[in-house]
């Protein structure tokens, strides 16, 4: 089974492109959504007790969990202690469902691939990626967003040149969605040989 590593910055288009690779019939795992999911659940209580007051109705408030973490880096630290292994053990289940059914190719959608050494998990890297102009407009666009939000965000993540040097295939979301749909059937056909 090859693993393909799905990553890139934040607005650059990665659950836009992994939605393609779902309806290329390509299973796919989606890191941030587990997130979603272990926050409504088992993660909640440990959520609160490392940040209390995050929590609502067994539920994490991600944006005060935002608020307590961004621009904090002992606070994002402690948070990446507690989510990750989590996460990373939803996404094993996942591989391990996909092995057994014989599904020749899987996407681990990762958006801390390089950031949290997770490159050795994945067998090649597709790195999703548009203009910086393009990534600010659409994540300025967000509700709930701003100028500082996004500054503490990027100040995160390996920036995007260093993403795209190191990927295997790069899929550019700035030219509009048949643009980058055909840059995933042109991936998946090349693994294919
Ligand atoms: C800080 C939180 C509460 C903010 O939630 P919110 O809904 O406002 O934003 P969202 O999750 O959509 O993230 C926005 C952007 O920040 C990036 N991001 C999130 N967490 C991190 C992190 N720990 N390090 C670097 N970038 C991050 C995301 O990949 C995305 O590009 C949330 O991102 C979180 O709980 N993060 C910790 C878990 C995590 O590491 N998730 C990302 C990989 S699975
Ligand atoms: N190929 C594309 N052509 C045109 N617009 C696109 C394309 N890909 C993504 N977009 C648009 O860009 C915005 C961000 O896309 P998306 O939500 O997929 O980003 P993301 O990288 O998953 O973001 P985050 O890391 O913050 O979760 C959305 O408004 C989406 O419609």
């Amino acid at each position: 089974m090859i693993i393909l590593g799905l990553t890139g910055s934040i607005g650059m288009g990665k659950s836009t492109t992994a939605q393609m690779f779902i309806e290329e019939g390509v299973p796919v795992h989606d890191a941030d959504a587990a997130v979603h999911r272990l926050y409504a659940g088992e993660a909640a209580p440990l959520i609160e007790a490392a940040f209390p007051g995050t929590v609502e109705d067994g539920v994490v408030d991600r944006a005060k969990l935002a608020e307590a973490v961004i621009g904090n880096p002992e606070a994002i630290k402690k948070l990446e202690a507690v989510i990750h292994p989590l996460v990373k053990a939803d996404a094993d289940r996942f591989l391990e469902e996909n092995r057994q059914k014989g599904t020749p190719v899987v996407v681990l959608d990762i958006p801390l691939l390089f950031e949290k050494g997770n490159r050795h998990r994945v067998d090649k890297v597709v790195v999703v990626t548009a203009p910086a102009d393009v990534q600010r407009e659409r994540v300025l666009a967000r509700p709930g967003m701003s100028e500082k939000k996004f500054e503490g965000i990027l100040a995160l993540q390996t920036p995007d040149e260093e993403k795209r040097k190191q990927a295997d295939f790069i899929v550019e979301t700035g030219y509009g969605l048949e643009h980058a749909r055909t840059a995933v059937r042109e991936i998946l056909r090349q693994l294919k040989r």
